[in-house]
């Protein structure tokens, strides 16, 4: 299995992660769904062991919570080699990539998270290594400055991004393979569930993993969620088994409805019908008016709604399309007469 190295600041909520950790697929094999990228992972993987050479630089993009970390850290398990991990804001000069590059074995991986918030100095500093495995260290300034070049061992650079779009061109030039993670089915997420309640040795029922699928909004992090509560919910009021019934009561009672939306996601839907008519509306009055950074909304909220069609995005901003009134248990305002064809729902 890969060695795990992690050096500098942590990057976030170290419980989650640590819940994560415990449930993440360790071989490809072991990773539901996402089958295409699975298989293109897995050509790579091969070609890398037959040619000898390091596995090509690999950028996964998606929602949260879709198998980005988990990805990065099954390839170098497949390829038994260690990984080192950081993220994007952790990395605020170039000296902070140092330690990473100096400890780098050869094939083994660099994983970034959230690498599109890796500040443009450190981004150009990584190039070099990217391309020639090498980095250029400038000592001095002015006139009596001096380059020097450090070899760096052959590696795998793996970054992880919600937003694609905000990598500049040439740093997603200098990935080999690109990677989009799409939302899970229900099938797939109740198979997750299965072979994650066996790993917390909590029996549940077929039907009952099928309703916590269901309403985990297509992200398998959202299902371990789910089923760490129902698993804490039936320890502390019934046998520590999850049913069905069990399953719904847990859910009901951590407010998630039939729908798998939960309360930030039915704020959202109430604040853009209720005070801004449907919309359409910007997401910085959505998320001054929620109380949440825009970014929670566009990375963590809306990518779910517009996938299921409860908004829509238009240039003048997010509309509530009819499946977010119905919802809400409201009637969807019927198209005006003189409404050109899906402008309400464009
Ligand atoms: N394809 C999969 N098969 C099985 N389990 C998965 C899969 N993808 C994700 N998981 C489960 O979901 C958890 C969260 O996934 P992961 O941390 O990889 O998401 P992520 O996309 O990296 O999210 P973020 O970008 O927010 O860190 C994992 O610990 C694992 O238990």
């Amino acid at each position: 299995m890969a060695r795990e190295k992690v050096i500098g600041p942590s990057s976030g909520d170290d419980e989650r992660k640590q819940h994560d950790a415990a449930l993440r697929p360790k071989l490809l094999k072991e990773v539901i769904g996402q089958r295409k990228v699975a298989e293109r992972l897995e050509i790579a993987v091969r070609a890398s062991q037959k040619l000898n050479e390091p596995l090509g630089h690999i950028l996964f993009d998606g929602p949260p919570g879709l198998g980005k970390t988990t990805f990065a850290t099954v390839l170098p398990n497949e390829l038994g080699t260690s990984i080192q991990m950081t993220s994007g804001p952790a990395l605020s000069k170039p000296a902070d990539l140092l330690p990473f590059l100096t400890n780098l074995e050869e094939g083994s991986v660099l994983f970034i998270d959230e690498i599109h918030r890796m500040p443009r100095v450190v981004e150009e500093f990584i190039y070099p290594a990217m391309e020639d495995f090498r980095i250029d260290i400038v000592l001095g300034e002015g006139m009596s400055a001096r380059t020097i070049t450090y070899s760096l061992k052959r590696f795998t650079l793996i970054g992880a991004t919600t937003r694609s779009g905000m990598l500049s061109g040439p740093m997603r030039d200098r990935f080999k393979m690109h990677e989009h993670l799409e939302f899970y089915s229900v099938e797939e997420l109740a198979t997750i569930i299965r072979i994650n309640s066996g790993k917390l040795n909590t029996p549940i029922t077929e039907s009952a993993a099928r309703e916590l699928a269901r309403r985990s909004r297509g992200t398998p992090r959202v299902a371990n969620s789910r089923l760490h509560w129902t698993r804490s919910y039936s320890a502390a009021k019934h046998d520590g088994s999850i049913s069905e019934p069990i399953a719904k009561a847990a859910l009901d009672m951590a407010e998630v409805d039939s729908d798998g939306l939960d309360k930030n996601d039915r704020r959202y839907l109430e604040i853009l019908i209720d005070l801004y008519g449907g919309g359409p509306t910007g997401v910085e009055a959505l998320a001054a008016t929620i109380n949440l950074a825009s970014d929670t909304l566009s990375d963590e909220i809306e990518p779910y709604l517009l996938r299921e069609q409860y908004i829509t995005r238009s240039p003048r901003g997010r509309v509530a399309m009819p499946r977010a009134y119905t919802a809400l248990g409201k009637l969807p305002p019927r198209p005006k007469p003189d409404d050109k064809q899906g402008s309400l729902f464009e």
